[in-house]
């Protein structure tokens, strides 16, 4: 399966083949690879500072090519006459080659004072703290041992410094491909990364290490980057565009599908009514909730779009197992659905909810209770006609895989979500910040979207009633998954953006959504 207009995600070890393939086959030299990654990165300074004449950047230079990326910035920046220090690791003669010959060029054009050798932090104190911007050029994809030594007092000065910090393709002192810090590593604000981005951006503590990722194309040949072998995707906003279906001139609403959520019981409507308005927001034609009977009335005063269906419930007002076959016609009549938000965890609810699963023969999206439900029998996935798509979070997660906890799930995301979608021949969605969708064939995506303020109460409701959405408009599940999860993630962004993070709450994600849809270029 191809997956055009998303993203590579590569080791060191295949970014290392790339450049090496387009400096000995294509032909480019080495020195150009990196003439394009510095530019990338004083235009990324730009953005954030705008014009730089004036402004006082202070950039530390490692002795391999990560360094030499350093090298431009420096010159650049020196031609732009922004005020700059340069601090060098390694004398001269050990620079690697390519980092000798653009040091060599920085001092023809600057001067030989713009260099001085890094000997101590209390010296650049002072120059660091007075920045308006700290380059961390110290190490890249080339690190290969815990950070010991001047190099890691050069981290601590710069992280002390507590400046706009930009990192040069990697924080310096985090392992390119698992994300750890290696001994130390620079707390970024901004990470310019080249070519494609590097695994270790997106997982444990490089995630917060790296800050905002950019990432700048230095002319690696597509055809070279077709054909590595990865099986990680970082999803792009031209990926959603293809996702969501158009709007013809002559479609109706049957034409986007009716999605059927069963949520819901006595406190947690309002799960149910979330997920039913991010299904419409997204684009579905009809929704309907089927939920406890008494609580039907609540959710019709909640909602006016939406459509409800009181079902049977237990004496706890819940969903009862007398409601089993009058779900399944549910089912049956709609084009995709949703089971979980909200549901409880009352013992007959739980043997409903798994009753359910073993018949689903439509596409679908097991969230929250439904999640709980299956947990220790997720055996009973191999049932389902219709692979399903099962939103945990680390915790539901942790539950799902038996014998471990949301730790030791996080410590290996894109491990735990590809193992169990291909054990289990599902689709996975594993939330979080940067939440991972997997595949059962192996393919693992990764979404930039999404910031900390979604972390409140019910974002998770949004979220699959914006998968079950797509689905009821006849997108495949995983295109589904993870175009939703990119859309859910920008729509919180946008919101942030407005109210900020703290105040943020989950019906703000579904009020952004159209701004979201409309920013991607889908509305
Ligand atoms: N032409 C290209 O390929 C392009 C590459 N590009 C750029 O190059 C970067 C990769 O460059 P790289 O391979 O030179 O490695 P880099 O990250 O600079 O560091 C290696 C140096 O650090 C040292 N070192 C290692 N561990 C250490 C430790 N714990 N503590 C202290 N030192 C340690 C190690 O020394 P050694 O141990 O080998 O003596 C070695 O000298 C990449 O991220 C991108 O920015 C772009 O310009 C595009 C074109
Ligand atoms: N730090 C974060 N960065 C990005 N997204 C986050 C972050 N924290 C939470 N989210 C997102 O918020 C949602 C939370 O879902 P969930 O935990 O199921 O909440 P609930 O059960 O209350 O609905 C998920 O989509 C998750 O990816
Ligand atoms: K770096």
């Amino acid at each position: 399966m191809k997956y055009p207009a998303m993203r590579l995600i590569v080791t060191a070890a295949q970014m290392q083949a790339l450049d090496r393939r387009t400096i000995e086959e294509a032909g480019v030299p080495g020195t150009m690879l990196m003439e394009r990654a510095g530019a990338g990165v004083v235009t990324s300074l730009e953005q954030q500072l705008g014009p730089l004449r004036g402004k006082l950047i202070t950039i530390l230079c490692g002795k391999g090519n990560n360094g030499g990326d350093g090298f431009v910035v420096a010159r650049l920046l020196h031609k732009q006459r922004a005020k700059v220090h340069v601090f060098t690791l390694a004398p001269a003669a050990d620079l690697s080659r390519d980092a000798a010959r653009m040091y060599r060029q920085l001092i023809r054009t600057a001067g030989k004072a713009i260099v001085k050798p890094f000997s101590s932090t209390s010296q650049l104190q002072t120059i660091l703290s007075d920045s308006d911007a700290i380059i961390d050029a110290l190490l890249g994809t080339g690190l290969a041992t815990p950070v010991t030594g001047r190099y890691a007092e050069a981290i601590d000065g710069i992280n002390q410094a507590q400046r706009l910090t930009v990192a040069v393709d990697l924080p310096s002192g985090i392992h390119a491909d698992t994300g750890a810090v290696l001994g130390r590593a620079v707390k970024a604000d901004l990470t310019v990364t080249f070519g494609l981005p590097k695994l270790g951006l997106f997982q444990n503590q490089g995630i917060d290490h790296a800050g905002r990722v950019e990432i700048v194309d230095i002319g690696i040949p597509p055809a070279y980057v077709d054909a590595v072998e990865s099986r990680i995707r970082l999803i792009t906003a031209p990926f959603v565009r293809t996702v969501v279906p158009p709007r013809r001139l002559s479609s109706h609403k049957g034409t986007f599908g009716h999605a059927g959520i069963i949520a819901g019981s006595v406190g947690k409507t309002g799960a149910a009514a979330m997920a039913a308005q991010a299904a419409l927001r997204i684009g579905a034609g009809l929704v309907t909730v089927a939920i406890p009977a008494s609580v039907n009335d609540v959710l019709e005063a909640k909602l006016l779009e939406v459509m409800t269906i009181p079902m049977p419930e237990t004496t706890a007002r819940t969903l009862s197992r007398a409601a089993l076959d009058r779900l399944k016609d549910f089912i049956n009549t709609r084009t995709a659905v949703a089971i979980g938000p909200g549901l409880s965890t009352h013992p007959e609810t739980v043997a409903l909810v798994q009753a359910l699963v073993r018949q689903l023969d439509r596409p679908s999206v097991l969230d929250a209770d439904a999640l709980n439900a299956l947990a220790g029998r997720a055996a009973l996935l191999a049932e389902c006609a219709i692979p399903p798509i099962l939103t945990p979070h680390p915790g539901e997660m942790a539950r799902l895989v038996t014998k471990s906890s949301a730790q030791s799930v996080n410590e290996d995301r894109i491990g735990t979500a590809t193992r169990f979608a291909q054990a289990h021949r599902c689709y996975l969605v594993l939330k979080g910040a940067r939440t991972v969708i997997a595949g059962p064939d192996g393919m693992a995506a990764i979404c930039p979207t999404g910031n900390p303020g979604m972390a409140t109460a019910g974002t998770g409701d949004v979220l699959t009633g914006m998968i079950t959405g797509l689905l009821a408009q006849g997108v495949a599940s995983w295109e589904a998954a993870c175009a939703a999860t990119y859309v859910h993630g920008l729509a919180g962004d946008l919101a942030a953006e407005t109210i900020g993070q703290t105040s943020l709450i989950a019906r703000d994600i579904i009020d952004h959504i159209p701004y979201a849809l409309t920013n991607i270029g889908s509305a």
